[in-house]
């Protein structure tokens, strides 16, 4: 079957820093594709050419969808959520931390209301057409709350609520969107290991009960090893392994790769265990 996207000999340069190396890489359709390396190998930035954010120096980055190929380097940040539904979340929470949990999920969804409202006074005239999309979106929201367990706090503040919880709230807001590519940018950061399996089942379950794709960058060898179908390691901008989580475990070249990682940060031990995962 032909991989939702592929990147082709993607550079990303800052200045004098090549942070993207001629990389290229599949991520295969409806499966759990992590991307890890060292800190500094270019994990973030290659989300942030795929996103949209930044427009790479070189290469292609191409959607495979059922009507053809669709070239995301060509594409605004903007279209790319909107028309090639590739959606993220961030390292750092990104919530309106003031508004509901509920309300967080139906803003991420005001282009559909918007495109209800055919950008005119529609909505404040409240027509059924919009009616309508504003109840389709309420449905959207309180279905993916009750999928990710958090229809109890759909009044709540999102920015009350502890950290795992707020986790969860951004991957349902991005789930609202109907993403074909969800990137989640470390899911597993500051979560306990309860949280951590939790999370876990959840990404094996938007795989296996709704056939997403999704694509994650993780330093959690936990998570990785327990839920990817396929990982691609990066170091220095470039690829250094791709395969299923056994077969890079044991790569050489990725062992190196954090082992001299760890030895720069003067640690005794790596911060993974890429042996013993
Ligand atoms: N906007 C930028 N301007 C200049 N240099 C940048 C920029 N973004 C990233 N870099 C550099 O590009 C390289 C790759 O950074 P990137 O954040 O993509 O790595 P990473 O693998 O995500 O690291 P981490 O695991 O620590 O998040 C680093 O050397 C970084 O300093």
């Amino acid at each position: 079957m032909k991989p939702l996207l592929t990147v082709e000999q993607l550079v990303m340069r800052f200045g004098g820093i090549t942070a993207i190396d001629g990389l290229s890489l599949e991520v295969p359709r409806g499966r759990i594709t992590a991307v890890i390396g060292p800190n500094g190998a270019g994990k973030t930035t290659l989300f942030n050419c795929i996103t949209g954010f930044y427009r790479p120096s070189a290469g292609r980055i191409v959607l495979h969808t059922a009507e053809g190929e669709q070239e995301l380097t060509r594409l605004q940040g903007h279209r790319i959520a909107r028309e090639a539904r590739i959606v993220r979340t961030f390292q750092n929470i990104r919530l309106f931390a003031g508004m509901t949990v509920l309300e967080n999920l139906l803003v991420a969804q005001h282009r559909e209301l918007q495109r209800a409202a055919r950008f005119s006074l529609a909505g404040l005239l409240h027509t059924p057409g919009y009616r309508r999309a504003q109840q389709a979106a309420l449905e959207r929201a309180r279905r993916w709350l009750a999928e990710l367990g958090l229809t109890q706090y759909a009044d709540l503040p999102a920015g009350a609520l502890p950290y795992g919880t707020q986790r969860r709230v951004e991957i349902a807001r991005a789930l609202c969107t109907e993403p074909q590519l969800l990137c989640l940018d470390e899911p597993a950061a500051g979560l306990n290991p309860k949280e951590s399996a939790e999370l876990n089942a959840l990404l094996l379950r938007l795989r296996d009960a709704h056939h997403l794709t999704l694509l994650f960058i993780e330093h959690d060898m936990n998570v990785v090893m327990n839920v990817s179908d396929h990982v691609v390691v990066m170091n220095f901008g470039r690829k250094i392994a791709e395969g299923a989580p056994q077969h890079v475990q044991h790569d050489p070249e990725v062992i190196a790769a954090y082992l001299g990682a760890a030895e720069d940060a003067e640690e005794e031990k790596p911060d993974v265990e890429v042996g013993n995962a």
